[in-house]
């Protein structure tokens, strides 16, 4: 498969952290020298993509305005003007908007097959899914040659993007304004973001702070997909008076080689046991895999002989990411400290453990 492409967030907002306000003019927060800098931005990139919201709210024109910008792209052999992508679900986009009709490049529409017909002459219809996935349209992409993705919005995509996992990169910039209006876009709306971001630059481009951050490479867009299909599993445990946990054993590239969840088998079944019982501790592409599990495994029980903990060291497993730290409710639990002790990678990714925590609730003093 392509590799999928580099993906680099681009916004600005308000100091109250609005993309923009109520009204149905579009707000400059950028300042001439910022709007340089993200001209910049788009000329580096091989595609801009932006959701439909912003498509029917600001009619952009996606385009690189420097001529200078464009003559490099064109010297380096590159198309004069990136491709442009928008993702819709139901496929209201106007063909006189100037997604379609400003400049001579490919537009891409990313929306469910039949909805968005009528623009058919105007731009690439791609499928993918219903609603279109973000991690498909990133393999597209990919296979269409695009090695570098600068997404300008709006919030909804950019949520969209950070809860997924799926972006590599952030550039913010904050305008020495406040919008004060609830009626107005916010940059991120609701969505736990699970990799951490690094603050990799701060500067100032006259009263606007341009904030850089990278997106940590672990846990992965891949990781935060299987984790939060082992945080989904605990919905399957049956009604129990102790945790709901849910687990999945994947491969390196995201192949799952086994599901488990509380109460699986035999009530008593952890989801980790349950999810290594399906497999021989020796199976080799336990040597390469991953335990993903929506509890940190635990380390000491009553109920059968061998602690999960255990039952991972006796296999070749050498990493584990875990959204929620087992609370100190029934056992004082130690297995992190015994997975990294034995050399195995632990990752923890706390954003996630409130939805842990939601599955949880019938457990005295959990709270989501
Ligand atoms: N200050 C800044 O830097 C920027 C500000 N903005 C502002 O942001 C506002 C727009 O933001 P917002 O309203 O959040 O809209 P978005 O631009 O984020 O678009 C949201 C729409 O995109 C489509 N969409 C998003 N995700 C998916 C998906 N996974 N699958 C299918 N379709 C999807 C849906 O379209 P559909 O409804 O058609 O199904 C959805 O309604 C505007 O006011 C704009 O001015 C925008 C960009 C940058
Ligand atoms: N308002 C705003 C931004 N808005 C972004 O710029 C796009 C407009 O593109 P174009 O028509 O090509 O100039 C718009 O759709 C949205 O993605 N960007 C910023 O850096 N700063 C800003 O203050």
């Amino acid at each position: 498969m392509t590799a999928r492409p580099h993906v680099v967030l681009s916004a600005a907002q308000s100091l109250d952290g609005y993309l923009d306000d109520a009204s149905s003019t579009r707000l400059l927060l950028s300042n001439e020298d910022d709007f340089a800098e993200v001209d910049r931005l788009r000329a580096e990139s091989d595609a801009i993509l932006v959701g439909a919201g912003t498509v029917r709210a600001d009619n952009p024109r996606l385009l690189v305005r420097s001529a200078e910008l464009r003559r490099e792209r064109l010297a380096a052999g590159r198309p004069e003007q990136p491709i442009k992508v928008t993702v819709t679900t139901s496929g209201k986009l106007d063909p006189a908007s100037r997604f379609f009709t400003a400049g001579d490049t490919t537009k891409l529409v990313y929306a469910p097959p039949m909805v968005a017909d009528e623009l058919r002459d105007l731009a690439t219809l791609v499928d993918a899914g219903t609603p279109p996935e973000l991690g498909r349209i990133l393999d597209d992409l990919g296979a269409r040659g695009v090695r570098r993705l600068l997404v300008e919005g709006g919030g909804a995509v950019h949520t969209q993007f950070l809860a997924a996992g799926l972006a590599d990169e952030l550039r913010l910039a904050i305008a020495p304004i406040t919008v004060g209006d609830p009626r107005a876009p916010r940059f991120l709306g609701t969505g736990a973001v699970p990799r951490p971001l690094r603050l990799s630059e701060v500067r100032q481009l006259g009263d606007v702070a341009v904030l850089h951050y990278r997106v940590a490479a672990e846990p992965s867009a891949l990781d935060v997909l299987r984790l939060r299909q082992a945080i989904a599993l605990a919905d399957e445990c049956p009604p129990s008076s102790t945790f709901r946990v849910g687990a999945v054993i994947a491969a390196p590239d995201g192949t799952v080689l086994a599901t488990g969840h509380s109460g699986e088998g035999d009530p008593r079944n952890h989801a980790e046991e349950a999810a290594l019982a399906k497999l021989s501790p020796d199976d080799p592409r336990l040597a390469t895999a991953t335990m993903y599990s929506s509890l940190e495994p635990c380390s000491a029980r009553a109920s059968h002989p061998r602690s999960c903990t255990q039952l991972i060291l006796a296999t070749a497993i050498p990493r584990v990411v875990m959204a929620w730290r087992e609370p100190s409710l029934f056992v004082e639990a130690e297995g992190v400290e015994q997975l990294t002790a034995a050399g195995r990678q632990v990752i923890e990714v706390p954003a996630l453990a409130a939805d842990v925590r939601r599955a949880n609730t019938h457990l005295p003093g959990v709270r989501p």
